[in-house]
């Protein structure tokens, strides 16, 4: 089994490789080759080549009933790490700013467990490229990957925390996460000279009048009792100061914990970009793409075994959690297949997509000793 030591030196190794969706192949590489190094009698390793970057590795039961499935994400985002440091991001503007080096190292330590261990039923080991964008759940099903035996009959998942202490397992019946909407908005009107507005139709006007309608959309349109979320996190437009922009483009989420929310919050975003189009007289062109960001539905039996079990084990600290404002993809695996997404705590005070994101490590293998528990439990 992986020591401690190991699974940190792991998890610093992915830490300095971190990729964005669909270009994981460095971090694929290096799976494959620590995966390589396990007991491999039990262990039958695939990657699809439709989805390249995807890992699925079989762990062959003893007497299987069943096939459970434990999927963790491999990608990273486009930060410039922060933290200062020694094994920081080797990769620039790149950084597991999620924590996704730490989950990928968790689903390792559990998989070694077991690939020395064999288990009663068969085990499905997921690495799924894609996360943060690109839809690598979705993709990664409707490519046909979850076929015969590579078909689990139910699936688990975790994300770390940094408001819960490390090691902890969060967790709640029903909705843990939102589900989400990308938001593209591009606006096209007319470019000129910065002397000369008359001449112009500037989107970089019609873009700030737009992102201040769009906040009376949570606060006017939405019950207060209710939860909905619009960050516009990125617009880019112009090119230098004396030059009136004709074209800027805003991408932004919308969050919602039901579905009817992101629709709501959907149709009076195209209320307000019609607006703007015919109040500036420019084309506004509105892109709103759920993907396969749907809300977290943790499945009523599966959960309620899982947190029994977690309250029960004696070495989990289990904190019950309220749902959260993050997505995941995993919301689509979790709507075709039974299944739980739980939090592991890395007691950090920076956020998740924070520059400074700095895990606490000791939480890996509280990680691997909880769910390779947990798992054993279930297979009983
Ligand atoms: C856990 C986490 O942070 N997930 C991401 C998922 C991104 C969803 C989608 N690409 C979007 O931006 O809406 C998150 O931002 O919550």
């Amino acid at each position: 089994m992986l020591t401690e030591e190991e699974l940190i030196s792991i998890r610093r190794h992915l830490h300095q490789i971190p990729e964005l969706a669909l270009h994981e192949f460095e971090t694929h590489k290096y799976l494959v080759a620590t995966i390589a190094k396990f007991n491999q009698k039990f262990l039958t390793m695939r990657t699809p080549k439709e989805l390249p970057t995807a890992l699925m590795v079989l762990v062959h039961g003893q007497h299987p009933q069943r096939t459970i499935g434990y999927r963790t994400d491999i990608d990273a985002l486009p930060v410039e790490e922060q933290t200062g440091l020694s094994y920081a991001s080797t990769h620039p503007g790149v950084m597991h700013a999620c924590g996704h080096d730490i989950h990928m190292t968790v689903a390792l330590g559990v998989l070694n467990y077991f690939s020395e261990h064999q288990p009663q039923d068969n085990l499905l080991f997921f690495f799924q490229p894609a996360e943060e964008s690109e839809n690598g759940g979705k993709r990664a099903y409707e490519l046909g990957l979850f076929s015969g035996e590579w078909c689990p009959d139910e699936f688990y998942g975790l994300h770390d925390n940094p408001d819960l202490p490390a090691g902890a397992i969060g967790c709640r019946m029903g909705t843990l996460f939102a589900g989400t909407t990308e938001v593209n908005i591009d606006f096209n009107g007319k470019g000129g000279h910065a002397a000369y507005p008359q001449d112009a139709n500037d989107t970089v006007v019609a873009a700030a009048s737009l992102i201040l309608q769009v906040q009376t959309v949570i606060s006017r349109s939405i019950d207060p009792i209710q939860s909905g979320v619009i960050t516009l996190g990125k617009i880019d437009g112009g090119t230098i100061r004396n030059v009136i922009a004709g074209h800027t483009r805003i991408e932004g989420t919308i969050r919602g914990l039901t579905q009817t929310m992101i629709e709501t919050i959907d149709q009076r975003l195209k209320d307000i970009c019609a607006g703007i189009s015919r109040s500036f007289n420019m084309d506004v062109n509105l892109e709103l793409n759920q993907g396969g960001y749907w809300p977290v539905e943790n499945n009523p039996e599966l959960t309620k075994r899982f947190i029994q079990y977690m309250k029960k084990a004696p070495k989990v600290n289990f904190i019950e959690t309220k749902p959260a404002m993050t997505g995941e993809d995993f919301g689509y695996l979790l709507a075709k297949f039974p299944g739980t997404m739980f939090w592991l705590g890395v007691d950090d005070n920076s956020q998740l997509h924070s520059a400074t994101l700095t895990p606490n490590e000791a939480a890996i293998k509280q990680g691997v000793d909880a769910i390779t528990g947990f798992l054993e439990y279930r297979m009983q």
